[in-house]
């Protein structure tokens, strides 16, 4: 068999089609668009790409999207006056501190500071909490990715055994707990594993949807994989000759799978949709709305 191809580029292509009625809905409202500003502190070139994508796709919605770039020498106390300042900035709908930060930066006392209103990343522990008890106001991007590239395939999760790889707080633990809601993209039976769970292709083998999100590349293998189960990958690595691959042997675990997120173009792409719908939403919320 040969697994259908969960295709996130262009679902996300679709999404962002779809928020320009709502982005326009705002600018009629509060006479400007909805506001996107990400902060990335220091150089390192994965999170360059990624903040680099993010201007562009918001741009290409219609959202007006500014990257703070921040010297890799600011200290927390900076890096804290620089989220106040958004948090006080009315233009400004929401906020995103590119992770990781570098050492000496506690990421939890910047996060903890950022507007739970403006926090379209979802990491703020009063949104993580309303996840958790099932009143959802901004889920962690990556994962409302996951389920909405699931939803709009028509791929049911409803009762389905749901695997975890992975108990990151901004991937593994809330992709978890979206499963684990109540109703329409959730009531899956969730198993969630780590570096310390024992025999992990014996709990894989069991899942009829698999989500990876362990960071090493290549480690789920084809014989892993119930025949049939639906496998998305959130791993992404950059191989030595400038290619990427996830967190799954795509080449083995298609061939088993009833339908498989390709790396890169399934959850990366997806991620970013759901940041720029996140922050249109904060901008409905804005000024009453
Ligand atoms: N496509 C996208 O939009 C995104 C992709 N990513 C990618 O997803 C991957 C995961 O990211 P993230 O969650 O931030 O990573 P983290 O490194 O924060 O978490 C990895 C998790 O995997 C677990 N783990 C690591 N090694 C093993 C092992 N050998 N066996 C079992 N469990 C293991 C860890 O366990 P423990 O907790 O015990 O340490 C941890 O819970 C990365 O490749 C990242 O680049 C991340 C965010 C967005
Ligand atoms: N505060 C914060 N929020 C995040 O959401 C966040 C973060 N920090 N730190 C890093 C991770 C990683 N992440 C990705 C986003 C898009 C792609 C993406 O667009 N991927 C493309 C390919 C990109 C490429 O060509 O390199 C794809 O998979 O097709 C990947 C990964 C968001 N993260
Ligand atoms: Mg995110």
């Amino acid at each position: 068999m040969s697994a259908r191809i969960l295709d996130g580029k262009e679902t996300a292509r679709a999404i962002r089609g779809e928020l320009a009625g709502r982005v326009a809905a705002v600018r009629d409202r509060l006479g400007r668009p909805p506001g996107l500003t990400a902060v990335l502190v220091g150089d390192d070139p994965a999170s360059g790409i990624y903040v680099k994508n993010k201007e562009k796709a918001a741009g290409a919605a219609g959202i007006a999207g500014e990257v703070r770039r921040l010297p890799g020498s600011t200290s927390e106390a900076e890096l804290l006056d620089v989220v106040d300042a958004l948090n006080a900035d009315p233009k400004v709908d929401g906020i995103l501190v590119q992770l990781p930060l570098p050492k000496g930066i506690d990421p939890d006392r910047v996060i903890d500071r950022i507007l739970p209103a403006k926090d379209v990343d979802g990491f703020h522990p009063e949104n993580v909490g309303l996840l958790a008890i099932g009143r959802p106001r901004f889920a962690s991007c990556t994962p409302l990715g996951v389920v909405e590239l699931l939803r709009r395939h028509g791929v049911e999760v409803r009762g389905a055994r749901a695997v975890v790889l992975g108990r990151s707080n901004i991937v593994g633990k809330p992709m978890a707990m979206l499963l684990l809601q109540k109703g329409s993209v959730g009531d899956a039976t969730v198993t969630v594993c780590h570096s310390a769970s024992r025999d992990i292709p014996a709990i894989v083998r069991e899942a009829d949807l698999l989500v990876a999100a362990v960071g090493r590349p290549g480690f789920v293998r084809g014989d892993w994989i119930k025949p049939g189960a639906v496998v998305v990958d959130v791993g992404i690595h950059r191989r030595e000759d400038g290619s990427l691959c996830g967190d799954v042997v795509f080449e083995e675990a298609s061939e088993v799978a009833s339908w498989i997120t390709p790396v890169p173009g399934g959850v990366g792409p997806m991620t970013i949709a759901m940041l720029l719908s996140n922050t249109v939403a904060a901008a409905e919320r804005a000024g009453g709305g």
